[in-house]
C-alpha cells in the first residue's frame, strides 16, 4: 500500500486506528476452543467486526510463534484474511546481519505478503537496508518505544543528543518517508513534539493507547502532520473488550469509539 493510498483510506474512513491481533489462546472466549483453529476463528470474527473502523491490523508474531506450527498457520491464514484495503503490519521486531535480514524481509514481505514489518535499529544500517530494498513495502523502525525500559537506552545521552534522537535522525536517511515509518510509544507524550520536529514527514506507528494508558488526544494533537502521519494501534483494549460470546460486538464498539474520537482530530 502506497503512502497516498494509506492517507486516502484514513481520510475516507476518518480513522487511523490499527487493531492489534495479539491473540493469546489463554484469553480468547472458551467456546472457540472447540474450533479446528481457535486463533484464526477469533481473528476472523474480530476482523469482520472491526474492519469499518480501522485502516489496518498489526499481527504481533510472538503470540503465533509461541504456538509452533499451528500458530504460524493461524498467522498465515489471518494475514491472508485481512482485506486488501487494509494495511497489514507484522510486528516482528526483526533485524540481523544483512544476509539474515534479507531472509526476514523475504519471509514477511514475499511469503506472508505483509505491507510492513517492525525492525530493531540496534545493529545499524546493514541490518535495516535489506527491508528497505522493497520499495513498495514499509519498514517500521523502533524509535522511542512505549515501555519503561525505553529509559535504559533510548532516553540515555549519546553524545550531545538522546539515543532515540540519533536513531530517528540517522535512520530517516536510510529510506524515504514513502517506505520508512517509526514506532513511537503513546506513553512518551513529553517527547512527541521533539520527535515530530526531527522527522516531520514520516508516519508513526503508535502503540500504547488503551491497556498501557497512553493518550490518543496528546499524540494526535502533538504529532499529527499534514498527511496525518499517525497509525495508532490498540490491541488488548479492542480484542479483549469481552471474554464472552459477545467479544466481536464489544470489540466493534470499542473500535468505533476510537474511530469517532479520531474523526474529531482529523
Ligand atoms: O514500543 C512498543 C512497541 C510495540 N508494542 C506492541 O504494541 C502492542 C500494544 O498492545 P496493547 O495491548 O495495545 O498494549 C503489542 O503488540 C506490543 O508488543 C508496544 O506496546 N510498544
Amino acid at each position: 500500500m502506497t503512502r497516498q493510498q494509506l492517507v486516502e483510506q484514513i481520510r475516507n474512513k476518518q480513522t487511523y486506528l490499527i487493531v492489534g491481533l495479539d491473540t493469546d489462546i489463554t484469553k480468547i472466549p472458551k467456546h472457540l476452543l472447540t474450533k479446528t483453529d481457535p486463533i484464526f476463528e477469533f481473528n476472523k470474527q474480530i476482523i469482520d467486526a472491526t474492519k469499518d473502523y480501522c485502516v489496518g491490523y498489526k499481527i504481533n508474531t510472538a503470540f503465533y510463534e509461541a504456538l509452533g506450527i499451528p500458530g504460524w498457520e493461524a498467522m498465515e491464514k489471518t494475514a491472508a484474511y485481512i482485506p486488501a484495503t487494509h494495511f497489514r503490519i507484522a510486528d516482528a521486531k526483526r533485524g540481523d546481519i544483512g544476509n539474515t535480514s534479507s531472509q526476514y524481509a523475504k519471509a514477511f514481505f514475499e511469503t506472508l505478503q505483509f505491507d510492513a514489518i517492525t525492525v530493531a535499529p540496534y545493529m545499524g544500517a546493514d541490518s535495516v537496508l535489506p527491508f528497505l530494498e522493497y520499495k513498495d513495502k514499509w519498514t517500521i523502525v523502533l524509535g522511542l518505544t512505549s515501555n519503561t525500559g525505553a529509559r535504559d537506552f533510548e532516553l540515555q545521552k549519546a553524545g550531545d543528543e538522546l539515543l532515540y534522537e540519533k536513531v530517528l535522525r540517522t535512520a530517516a536517511q536510510w529510506g524515504t518517508a514513502d517506505q520508512l515509518m517509526f514506532v513511537v510509544g503513546a506513553t512518551q507524550a513529553s517527547e512527541f513534539a521533539n520527535i515530530r520536529s526531527i522527522t516531520p514527514n514520516n508516519f508513526y506507528l503508535v502503540p500504547g493507547v488503551g491497556a498501557q494508558g497512553g493518550s490518543l488526544k496528546e499524540i494526535s494533537e502533538k504529532a499529527m502532520n499534514k498527511e496525518v502521519g499517525l497509525l495508532v494501534n490498540a490491541s488488548r483494549a479492542v480484542i479483549y473488550a469481552s471474554g464472552e460470546e459477545d467479544f466481536a460486538v464489544k470489540a466493534m464498539l470499542i473500535a468505533k469509539e476510537y474511530q469517532q474520537e479520531m474523526a474529531g482530530y482529523l
